[in-house]
């Protein structure tokens, strides 16, 4: 067992790539017969061992991730008055909007002690939903108004993700021996983030165990992350030792959060990753793009029923995504925070 303050000193192992299952989504759901199941077990295998697996072939069109970027980009180099005024922190409750560079740590949510260095990176927010219950969850969202075209790029973007979200979640259906269209009903009205990052160039002497995004796991079920180069980008722990995936251009790094490693009692893994650690180069901006993929806030999740049988019962309860996150916070603030290594 290692604390998260243990995890957070250690070193990248810089180079040393992770193999993960590529799955090609249209070329999955055009698949038949034994393809199709060759693909579905390559994924289940990825989900159990590492948690991580890449996705190719989702269709966005060509130059979306580029445009995204960019305007974002245009975003992250407002003013600070300019940024304030999008503020995440303009109201308790208030979760949508923009999160100033180094004002929090990942792996202090994930229960690392409050000293925790903070993480060299600020954040946007936004959730493009109509749905009353997450609205009220999330607040509004706050787009700038000197960039219009952020909350145009932005909204195309969540819209394609939703699509890409609920077609992964087919593709985890039948990972997982069910139905394809299993999930569907748990994502009606599902409660997604999108979140952009940026780490500007850092030419400083980062503090012992600090890093862009310090160790963690995703709270929710399915994490998209676009990316687009690897230097001082993702890293996952595998083995005790921090790999880093090399995804082709254009694709996703999927990932397994905590509440999909419940639901399917503890199948697919919830894998701890960070991004720049400890030994990364840190001098060039970076940017990601991530895709919180989760449920309707209400709806309970039993356990998923091929990840049980006679000899594995559930381990847990069922569930909902807001009792998850209660349920979370309440751990976090009375467990001491040690990590299987
Ligand atoms: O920026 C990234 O690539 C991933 C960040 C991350 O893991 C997170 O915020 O949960
Ligand atoms: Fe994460």
């Amino acid at each position: 067992m290692k604390s998260v303050e243990v995890l957070n000193e250690e070193r990248s192992a810089g180079t040393i790539a992770l193999d993960l299952a590529v799955v090609d989504l249209a070329k999955f759901e055009a698949a038949e017969g034994e393809e199709r199941a060759h693909m579905a077990a390559a994924f289940d295998k990825g989900m159990r061992e590492i948690g991580f697996g890449v996705i190719t072939g989702h269709g966005l069109p060509a130059g979306l991730f580029q445009r995204v970027l960019d305007v974002t980009r245009g975003l992250f180099d407002l003013p600070l008055t300019e940024k304030a005024e999008i503020s995440s922190r303009v109201a308790e409750g208030q979760f949508c909007g923009w999160v100033p560079f180094a004002a929090d740590a990942a792996s202090r949510v994930y229960g690392a002690k409050s000293d925790t260095p903070a993480d060299l990176r600020e954040r946007f927010r936004a959730v493009i939903s109509n749905c009353d219950e997450v609205r009220q969850k999330v607040g509004p969202n706050q787009w700038p108004q000197s960039l219009p075209e952020v909350r145009e790029t932005w909204t195309e973007y969540y819209k394609l993700m939703e699509h890409v979200g609920a077609r992964v979640m087919r593709l985890a259906a039948a990972s997982l021996g069910l139905s394809d269209w299993y999930f569907d009903e748990y994502f009606q009205r599902h409660f997604s983030v999108m979140m952009a990052t940026h780490s500007p160039p850092f030419n400083g002497v980062a503090q012992p165990g600090q890093s862009r995004c310090g160790a963690h796991t995703d709270t929710g079920t399915m994490t998209f992350v676009y990316q687009p180069n690897t230097r001082g980008g993702l890293e996952v722990q595998i083995d005790g030792q921090w790999r880093v995936p090399m995804p082709p251009e254009g694709s996703f790094v999927v990932n397994c959060g905590d509440l999909l490693a419940r639901w399917t009692n503890d199948r697919w893994r919830s894998t701890v990753h960070r991004v720049g650690g400890p030994g990364a180069p840190l001098r060039e901006r970076r940017q990601s793009l991530v895709f919180f993929h989760q449920p309707a806030l209400d709806v309970k999740l039993h356990c998923v029923p091929t990840c049980t049988d006679a000899r594995t019962p559930p381990r847990y309860a069922p569930i909902t995504l807001r009792e998850h996150f209660t349920h979370q916070q309440q751990l976090l603030a009375t467990r001491d925070v040690s990590i299987a290594s």
